[in-house]
């Protein structure tokens, strides 16, 4: 595909005999909200890790607006425009919402200086983090200490700060993993919001979510794609309905 800003080729991991993503294509043009689902141990986090550049593949292409990186390590992956929310544990408890997304800010602008003291250079930091944090919906808890947030708040602070290094392409990995009711709301409108601003790459369990979100989805089955297509086919494929999706959870 000409305008693919994510092309995998024949991608494939293994782990001793165990093989775990098997000859994965797959194409993902800009301006897409992409998901990958399937059955637990399917190899979705695997998937995602080698198009990040956590894990290595054993063979196979990631091919990143129109580059090979297949070889490339992450920090240089993240410079390209191939962000990743790394779950919580990316977020500083003792700092605030802000400052957590300002040093996001100021990794992406690669400079040395310290991050606090100076007025101006604070600014030049603050300024973009603010509009990370307006963008997902934390503006008015900038200033409030990370690890005071409540979890789906600090869902929204992870995306701010994968927002602040100002991603092509943002791979997600359960945003909606251990959110209550309310809070995945909050965070699927956070998405919805994000879609104008970056393609978008996810795996989600929560399938309305996933349905309701993407403009096409993908089915992983013990390592290998078995369909990619819109919501409404993947929900009327036979195969898909039979190797993972309950006919209630798609009706
Ligand atoms: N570092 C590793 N060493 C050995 N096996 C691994 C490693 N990482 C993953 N696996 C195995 O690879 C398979 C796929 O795991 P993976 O976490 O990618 O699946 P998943 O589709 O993301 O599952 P889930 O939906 O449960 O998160 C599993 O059988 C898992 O045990």
């Amino acid at each position: 595909m000409a305008d693919a800003l994510l092309e995998l080729r024949n991608l494939r991991k293994s782990y001793g005999a165990l093989v775990v993503t098997d000859d994965v294509s797959l194409s993902v043009p800009t301006g897409e909200v992409h998901a990958i689902i399937g059955p637990n141990g399917a190899g979705k986090t695997t998937l995602i890790h080698q198009i990040s550049g956590l894990v290595p593949s054993v063979s196979g292409q990631v091919l990143f607006d129109g580059q090979d990186v297949t070889r490339l390590p992450m920090h240089e992956r993240v410079r390209r425009g191939l962000a990743r929310s790394f779950q919580i544990t990316s977020v500083l408890p003792g700092f605030s919402a802000l400052e957590n997304v300002s040093l996001a800010v100021q990794a992406r602008s690669g400079s040395s200086y310290r991050l606090f003291g100076n007025a101006a250079r604070e600014r030049q930091l603050n300024e973009p983090a603010m509009e990370c944090l307006n963008l997902v919906g934390l503006g008015a808890r900038a200033q409030i200490q990370a690890g005071l947030l409540s979890h789906g708040e600090k869902r929204q602070l992870e995306l701010a700060i994968a927002l602040a290094t100002e991603p092509k392409l943002l791979l997600l990995d359960e945003p909606l993993a251990g959110t209550g009711h309310d809070e995945s709301r909050r965070v699927l409108d956070v998405l919805q919001r994000l879609r104008s601003h970056t393609t978008i790459l996810l795996i989600e369990h929560d399938m309305e979510a996933v349905f309701s979100l993407a403009d096409r989805i993908s089915v992983l089955v013990y390592g290998r794609l078995i369909a990619t297509d819109t919501p409404e086919r993947i929900r009327a494929n036979p195969e898909v309905r039979s190797a993972y999706l309950g006919e209630e959870e798609m009706a």
